[in-house]
């Protein structure tokens, strides 16, 4: 062993030292709320509840209530809650005092730099204040153009495919992850990263594709993480892993950290030039012509990233974020945008090819209002896009009921993150709306809770929550939300989320920032992919007579697998059957 290595190595031995002692002292708190046995004497319950836990993280909430001990790793005890006011107290009124985890913090320092999801307390507010406003509906208003070039192209891609008699059987899953991509380079970054033009793809776009699942890959190293960062400089972080995963050791844990390294690498460094080129930009008011990332088409300058960086210049000086800042927020939305809404489109078009009367309602509903947008319209030209479909203005396309309904009620049922997690800063206690059993059988309505307490977020109980929605909480019913201006507020008691009352981009200052973007871009796919094309679920056996049934595996992310035998449950694969619409 080279002497570099024998440091890494004893860095990481010391590294997991200190948390064993951590775990250990975290152990003696005492978590006074019933919950299921333990099932693993290392993993406790996390590996059922973790590793494709849809089911499992409902009947636990079903069976103890909104606030649940669970058996976590090294025998730690984790609060998993979903109780109304709970979530309230811990995201919003009292969000001081519960922290994002050390490990989701430090990790996403290392990867991303000092951008939202890295930031605490202070230096989150202030880049939350200037944010904020980017997110406008106005904005998202100019950058509608952007968006709907890239759902267009995602359309023509598949319809070249297609034709009205016979149906297709083609996976979309690589096909919406690409037109997501494109969605937030171009809306976000202003970068034409041309992501559904295959044959064309560059190593920062290759990069950016990657990162999520590399960060999955190496999720064994997080809890060391942040014991490393605490202790040593960003250039001896990146020392050490470079030291650990020099090739002597070719295990894939190993090459998974190297790789997801090389990844960050190419990620920063092409941010890295876009920002300088936009900074110029903006200091030169004429295009400057070896800009590579404008589609232009007015849409120039319109991007989240260009918005951002004009909104820091004018602001007061104390207001301002650093260059390091502005550029942490560049991966950071790329990441927190991509996977999310690539999970959601693929379930909505999962959903209507499962309900055939619902994408007919709906596709009636689209074609309806484009018809009557084109019939008010002189100028056509401004009314469709470079394939001759219709645009709906963003007004229109936010305004459509049903449209509405179908994309609520998907991301009610599967939120794109089902769980998220906590910590406490100080000892305190969270009350409940709902009480629920202490380990002795006593009903509490309030639980004290110790310093360091790490709570599990569950979206996913929340937004199935009979007590607030009702006893079809479990069901996909888009009507639901045409039927009531209630929905999911139950005598007086509704969930404080920022998107209706549903929890899937959270409540309060960190909630998801990009949601009025992701409910924008998973419209306007529907509204150009609807009128064109039919979608259904398989049905054609394949060459050894079996027919392809779609199975969604959650862990971080819900992400649909074909069961065996006709796939291997594991790769993540969307096929369904496609034609044209019939006029
Ligand atoms: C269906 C799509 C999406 C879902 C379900 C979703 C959900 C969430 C959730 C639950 C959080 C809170 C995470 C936590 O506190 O640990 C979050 C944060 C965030 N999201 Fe989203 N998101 C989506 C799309 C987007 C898009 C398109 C963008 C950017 C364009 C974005 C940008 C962010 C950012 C920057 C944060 C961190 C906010 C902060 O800490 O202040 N998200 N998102």
């Amino acid at each position: 062993m080279s002497f570099p290595q024998l440091i890494g190595y004893s860095v990481l031995t010391l590294a997991v030292w200190k948390l064993v002692q951590r775990r250990a002292s975290r152990k003696a708190n005492t978590l006074d709320v019933a919950g299921p046995a333990s099932e693993h004497w290392l993993k406790g319950n996390m590996e059922s509840i973790c590793v494709d836990g849809f089911e499992r993280c409902l009947k636990i909430a079903a069976d103890y209530g909104g606030a649940i001990k669970i058996h976590a790793f090294f025998g730690d005890k984790w609060l998993y809650v979903s109780d109304p006011r709970a979530l309230y107290h811990i995201l919003v009124k009292e969000q001081h005092n519960f922290e994002e985890i050390d490990d989701f913090i430090f990790c996403n320092k290392l990867v991303f730099g000092a951008g939202l999801i890295s930031t605490l307390g202070e230096q989150h507010r202030r880049q939350r204040k200037m944010l904020n406003p980017v997110f406008s509906i106005s904005n998202m208003r100019e950058l509608l153009p952007i968006i709907q070039h890239v759902s267009h192209q995602l359309k023509s891609i598949l319809v070249s495919n297609l034709s009205t008699h016979n149906s297709v059987e083609l996976d979309v899953l690589p096909w919406i992850s690409r037109s997501s991509l494109d969605c937030v380079c171009e809306g976000v970054l202003g970068y034409h990263s041309a992501a559904l033009d295959t044959g064309n793809e560059n190593e920062y776009t290759e990069a950016l594709r990657m990162l999520s699942s590399s960060i999955s890959k190496t999720i064994v190293f997080r809890p060391i993480v942040p014991v490393v960062v605490r202790n040593f400089s960003l250039y001896w972080c990146k020392k050490i892993a470079d030291w650990l995963t020099i090739s002597w050791l070719p295990t894939q844990t190993m090459r998974n950290l190297r790789e997801l390294r090389h990844i960050v690498e190419i990620a920063d460094s092409g941010s890295r030039t876009i920002f300088q080129e936009k900074k110029a930009a903006l200091a030169a008011p004429s295009p400057m012509p070896s800009q590579s990332y404008d589609t232009s088409g007015g849409t120039r300058g319109k991007d989240i990233m260009s918005i951002m960086l004009k909104a820091n210049a004018s602001s007061a000086e104390g207001d301002r974020l650093s260059d390091a800042e502005l550029l942490g927020q560049m991966n950071v939305m790329i990441f927190a945008g991509l996977e999310t809404t690539t999970a959601a489109v693929a379930r909505v078009l999962y959903m209507l090819a499962k309900h055939p009367h619902i994408q007919q309602q709906l596709r009636a509903e689209i074609c309806d209002a484009m018809t009557a947008h084109q019939a008010l319209e002189v100028d056509h030209s401004h009314t469709k896009d470079s394939f001759g479909s219709v645009r709906l203005p963003y007004d229109s396309l936010m305004n459509l009921p049903f449209l509405d309904a179908v994309v609520r009620e998907t991301l009610r049922v599967y939120p794109s993150l089902p769980v998220l997690a906590r910590k406490t800063t100080t000892v305190g206690s969270v009350p409940l709306q709902f009480p629920v059993r202490s380990v002795s059988g006593e009903e509490i309505n309030t639980i004290p809770v110790a310093k360091d307490q790490i709570f599990v977020i569950s979206v996913l109980a929340a937004n199935h929550n009979q007590a607030v929605w009702g006893e079809d909480a479990s069901e996909w019913k888009p009507e639901r939300w045409l039927n009531s201006t209630q929905v999911g507020v139950k005598d007086g008691v509704r969930y404080a989320g920022v998107y209706s009352s549903m929890m899937t981009f959270l409540a309060g200052n960190r909630s998801c920032i990009g949601f009025k973007f992701a409910e924008m871009e998973i419209k306007d796919a529907l509204a150009a992919l609807l009128p064109a094309i039919h979608f259904a679920l398989p049905s054609e056996p394949d060459d050894s007579g079996n027919v392809k049934e779609i199975y969604w595996k959650t862990s971080v992310f819900h992400t649909p697998v074909v069961k065996a035998p006709a796939g291997d449950g594991e790769t993540p694969h969307l096929p369904l059957s496609m034609r044209l619409v019939r006029e």
